[in-house]
Formats: structure tokens, sequence, C-alpha cells
């Protein structure tokens, strides 16, 4: 893996980086440096995720999937952190079976999906690491009485990845289903690389244990400097490009299957960093796709952002046909491959004609290797951002609390103020 910083520069834009500060901040770099390497050694909260790829065994992963299959159909059932590693992984590579991530209670959506699909081919894993998120045990229950007015026994196809305890963890005990546990002090958002994030990996038939080879090889690339390491030179420029501005960090991928990638990204900085009136706001776009309507903004609009573009170096080979038509001859003989990375250069070099910092990563190849290599980088990154920045990391007491308000709301323990005039209807007056 390569983490190019170079046009996020002072030399090439307004607010890049001065090589200068750069030289200055690796004296904080080091003892961030230090400071993760320590919380590593005594598993201290948070900083323990970035043990996962030497600690997580892929062995009762496995066999917890393979007690509930086979079947055609996968749900993760969980939100935000538990949910997002697992799509990102399986988006990002080419398994088998379908899996599906059924993370908000929209229930038109639900509704859709559970008439789509063969319940009586379909296992489930329910991830909450809390054992208590709204949405994940609602989607549970719906799911489980959909299974049994199908005539399916849920309890043979059910997953339960949770923490020591909590309700999650006693409904597993109570009906004697099989239990993955989501590791003591990793946060939701950091465990892509323990059972929450592998286990519809395996049910895919995807390589654990290459996935976690290449979180190995990116945690061997940690070093005390950022010029050293990857990880630590992307947070520590995200964490300088926002001191001189850089508020929005737009992560725009070049590869169809790492979109969701782009929104694991989205989560782990928000979470991560916003805090204390600071923090970087995420945004995701598509490369190619979005060079065609984001760009513009990106480009032309206000220079408050950093672009971090991604790609892997190794792509399949789609030739494109020739063609004797003059306008279009220039595509003739080419390859899909060779296009989506000559866009990926233009738009590398166009950012930086305008001025708009952008970092360039690229990964080998997208495959579990790569995957794990690159999930890894970005969590180690952001650790580092959050230490440079000084704020808490692993926290998120602005989520709790919609959390504990929704709770409320729904017990009609508590109702929310109503403000009149603020709303605007269309519609008939009676309406
Ligand atoms: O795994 P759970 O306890 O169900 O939590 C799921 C998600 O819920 C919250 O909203 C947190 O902000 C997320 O960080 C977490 O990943």
């Amino acid at each position: 893996m390569e983490v190019t910083i170079e046009s996020a520069l002072a030399e090439h834009s307004p607010i890049g980086v001065p090589r200068a500060d750069l030289e200055e901040l690796d004296a904080a770099v080091r003892s961030a440096a230090e400071r993760i390497a320590t919380g590593r050694e005594q598993d201290e909260h948070g900083y323990a995720a970035l043990n996962l790829p030497d600690e997580t065994d892929p062995e009762p992963i496995e066999a917890a999937v393979e007690s509930v299959t086979p079947a055609e159909n996968w749900l993760t059932i969980g939100i935000g952190g538990s949910a997002l590693g697992a799509a990102t992984i399986t988006e990002a590579l080419d398994g088998d079976g379908a899996t599906y991530s059924l993370d908000n209670v929209d229930p038109a959506a639900i509704e859709a999906l559970l008439a789509d699909i063969d319940l009586s081919e379909t296992a489930m894993n329910v991830v909450s690491r809390s054992g208590r998120t709204a949405e994940t045990l609602a989607n549970f229950l719906v799911v489980r009485e959909a299974m049994e007015t199908a005539g399916v026994e849920w309890t043979e196809r059910t997953v339960v990845t949770t923490g020591e305890s909590g309700p999650l963890a006693t409904l597993a005990d109570r009906h004697d289903l099989p239990t993955l546990t989501v590791p003591e002090g990793v946060p939701g958002r950091f465990s892509a690389l323990s059972a929450v994030g592998l286990a519809a990996a395996a049910f895919q038939g995807l390589d654990l244990e290459a996935i976690l080879a290449g979180g190995r090889q990116a945690e061997a690339s940690l070093a005390d400097s950022l010029f050293e390491s990857p990880a630590y030179a992307y947070g520590a420029t995200m964490y300088a490009l926002e001191a001189r501005g850089a508020n929005v960090a737009a992560m725009m991928p070049y590869a169809e299957s790492l979109e969701a990638f782009a929104e694991w990204f989205a989560q782990l900085w928000a979470e991560s960093l916003g805090k204390d009136g600071r923090g970087q706001t995420p945004a995701r776009a598509l490369g190619a796709t979005d060079q065609h309507s984001q760009l513009q903004l990106y480009r032309a609009g206000p220079k408050d952002k950093v672009v971090t573009l991604v790609r892997p170096r190794e792509r399949p080979s789609v030739p494109i046909p020739e063609t004797d038509q003059d306008a279009i001859d220039y595509l003739g003989g080419s390859d899909l491959r060779a296009l989506i990375d000559a866009e990926f250069d233009a738009t590398e070099a166009s950012l930086r004609k305008a001025g708009v910092p952008a970092i360039r990563i690229e990964i080998d190849a997208l495959d579990p290797a790569g995957i794990g290599e690159l999930l890894y980088t970005m969590e180690a990154a952001c650790i580092m951002a959050g230490e440079l920045a000084g704020v808490d990391t692993f926290t998120q007491p602005a989520v709790e609390w919609g959390k504990d308000t929704a709770r409320a709301l729904l017990r009609g323990e508590q109702t929310l103020e109503t403000v009149d005039g603020l709303s605007v209807r269309t519609g008939p007056e009676s309406q």
C-alpha cells in the first residue's frame, strides 16, 4: 500500500501543509505513536482494536457460520459499526452467496426484502456490541417472526455477535444460539477485523486468514514517524489540513466495490473525531461517477476540502472494442482499466491545479489482504488524528443522547417539545 500526500502540500494548495510544518508535526506524531503503542500493549479501550489482526481467530467464526448454514442468503442485522465492516468486506470482495445488511428500520425496505428472499434459505447474524440498540433488536424481532410464520426454525438459523453481557447475550443464552464475541475494548467502528466484520465474509467462503494477514501487514508498517508509516502519514496530514481549514474530508474510491468502504470511513472519521467543536465532515463520492457531479464543487467550491482518492493497482482487463467513428476512436483498442486509471490520475491533477488538497491511497489489489490492509490503515490513521487533536477518539456521547431519547419516546417516558410554525405542508388544508 502506498499513501501519497504530495498534492496536499502547501506548494500545491493555499490550504495545503508546508513541508516544514510536517517536519515539526513529526515530534508530536512520535509521542502519539508511543501513546498508541502503550495503549495496545495494555489492551486499553480502543487501542486494543489495533491488536485484532493478531488476536482474531477465524476458526470459531467459521464454525458458528457453518452451524447455521448452508443457506443462500446471509443477513447481518446490526447498525453503524456493527454493520458497516461486514458490508465493506463483502462488497469489496467477490464471495459466494447473497449478503444483506439490515441496518436501517425503514419498514418499506424491510418488508420488500422479506418478501423477496426465501426465508428457508436464509441465515442471520444479529450483531450488537451493547446488545441494546433499538434498530437492531427491532429488526431481529421482525425477521424472527417472519421466519416463524414461514415455518422456519429461526434458532437453527441465527448467530448472535455481542459483548460479554447484555440483553442480546441473555437471549442467545436462553435459546442456546451460537454466539460470537465482540472483543473487549474494541468499539464497534473499529471492529471490522473481528467476528463483527468477518462472519459475513466467512459465509461467502472468503479467506479470513488472508484478510487478517493484510491487517498484520499494515500493523507492521506502523512507525514512530509520519514519513515512515502510511497510516500515520494519512492521519497526521488530515489533522494538519483540518487545522488549515480543510473541514470536509471527501472519500472517493475509484472502485465500485469500495462504495461501502466510503460509508464505513464516514462513520469512523465522524464519530471518532467529531468532538469538542472540531472534526472534519466526511463526504462520500465514487470515482469515476462523481467526477460528473460532485467534482465541480470540490474543484470550484469553497476551499475547505481534502479529497482522498483510493484505487487498487490491479484490476481485471475489459478491452474497449475498436470503432471507426473519428470522435471516439481514442477509446477503441484501449481498456476500461486504462480508462478508470486515467480518470483517477486526471482527477488528482485537476484538484492540484485548482489548489484543492488531495491524498492518494493505492492498495495492491482488491483482494482479502488488500482490504484487510486498507481497513487497518484507516483505523490507525484515525487513532493518530485523534491523538494529535487531543479528542477522545473512542467514545460517542453525542450519538448516545439521541439513542436514549428515542428509547424514552417509544416507551412514552418523554415527549419532545414542538415548535409551531416551523413545518410547511403541501396539499389540501384538511390534511
Ligand atoms: O453494536 P451496538 O451496541 O448495537 O451499537 C451500534 C452503533 O450504535 C451507536 O449508534 C454507536 O454510535 C455506534 O458507534 C455503534 O456502532
